[in-house]
């Protein structure tokens, strides 16, 4: 493609270019509005000007690593979660659209207004825990994660986005184990390590594994959580789970047994499947 042309053009060609290597043609604008921190309407205005080198030259290597596989979030080096910007590398996972959801359900089943005792487990970037905390201020959030390059993520997170939430390092409950939380909020690693082969090649080559993976049909973190969660918690406490969309019969049938004194409900997602599981007192 030649240097020197509009911008429509530019992205004409891109696109096109893009899906002749199997990749989504729409990748062509985001990478463009993403780099250079453009709405549609601010990208609309100079569709007729032409592209000036600068930027089209960074926006033509940020597409040869799209072709590569990498995942956009990662050329970028950060993503959108619940309207908030964070900061992803590939010691985090990218936060996914469904995980919004579990923080829209919590925000939505309880008082933003009474200072509730949070934990996050598994924060990766903090997106959960900091969105929380952004979005219900009397919250006292913790966060926690076993990864100390993920827990940095988080942390310089936490400073940009000026939140205050207590970040901890360990396994599971590990580092708070002799606390109590009104709620506890997860996105564990739930994927079966069998399904490895089946998965998008750049989820499996760029995000991290620790993130991802999890024993036992995937349910390992799942009935750690089960046999662990009844220590740091109280009869009203709430959990929120999010979970793999084959896998909510046996979450719930693991936390109904540890939790004799609550209702276990499984929750779809917008795609109709299972994703949730919503924990709350009898
Ligand atoms: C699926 S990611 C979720 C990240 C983030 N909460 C989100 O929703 O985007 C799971 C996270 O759990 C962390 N993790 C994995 N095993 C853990 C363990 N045993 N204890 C604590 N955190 C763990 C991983 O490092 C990763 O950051």
């Amino acid at each position: 493609m030649k240097t020197k042309c509009k911008y429509v053009e530019a992205l004409k060609g891109a696109s096109s270019f893009l899906e002749e290597q199997g990749k989504e043609g729409y990748l062509a604008e985001y990478m463009l509005l993403e780099r250079q921190g453009w709405n549609k309407t601010e990208l609309v205005s100079r569709l007729r000007q032409e592209m000036p080198e600068s930027i089209y030259n960074v926006w033509q290597q940020d597409l040869k690593k799209v072709r590569e596989g990498l995942p956009p979030q990662y050329i970028i080096g950060s993503c959108e979660f619940y309207g908030l910007r964070f900061k992803v590398t590939e010691a985090t996972l990218i936060p996914r659209p469904e995980t919004e959801e579990l923080v829209e359900n919590c925000l939505s089943t309880n008082d933003k207004t009474k200072p509730l005792k949070i934990l996050d487990i598994g924060t990766g970037t903090g997106a959960i825990a900091l969105t929380l905390k952004h979005e219900a201020p009397m919250w006292d959030v913790t966060a926690s994660d076993i990864s100390s390059e993920a827990l940095a993520i988080a942390g310089q997170n936490k400073r940009k986005l000026g939140l205050e939430v207590r970040l901890v390092e360990g396994d599971l409950i590990e580092p708070v184990k002799t606390e109590l939380f009104d709620i506890i909020v997860s996105n564990p690693p739930y994927i079966a390590e069998e399904e490895w082969d089946v998965m998008d090649e750049s989820v499996r080559e760029y995000e991290p594994k620790l993130a991802l993976f999890a024993p036992n049909q995937g349910l390992e973190i799942y009935e750690r959580l089960a046999q662990e969660l009844p220590s740091i918690t109280h009869e009203k406490s709430k959990i929120y789970l999010e979970i793999g969309y084959l896998q909510g019969e046996s979450v719930v049938s693991l936390f109904k047994e540890k939790f004799p004194n609550h209702k276990v409900m499984c929750q779809k997602d917008f795609f109709g499947q299972d994703r949730m599981i919503i924990v709350t007192p009898l």
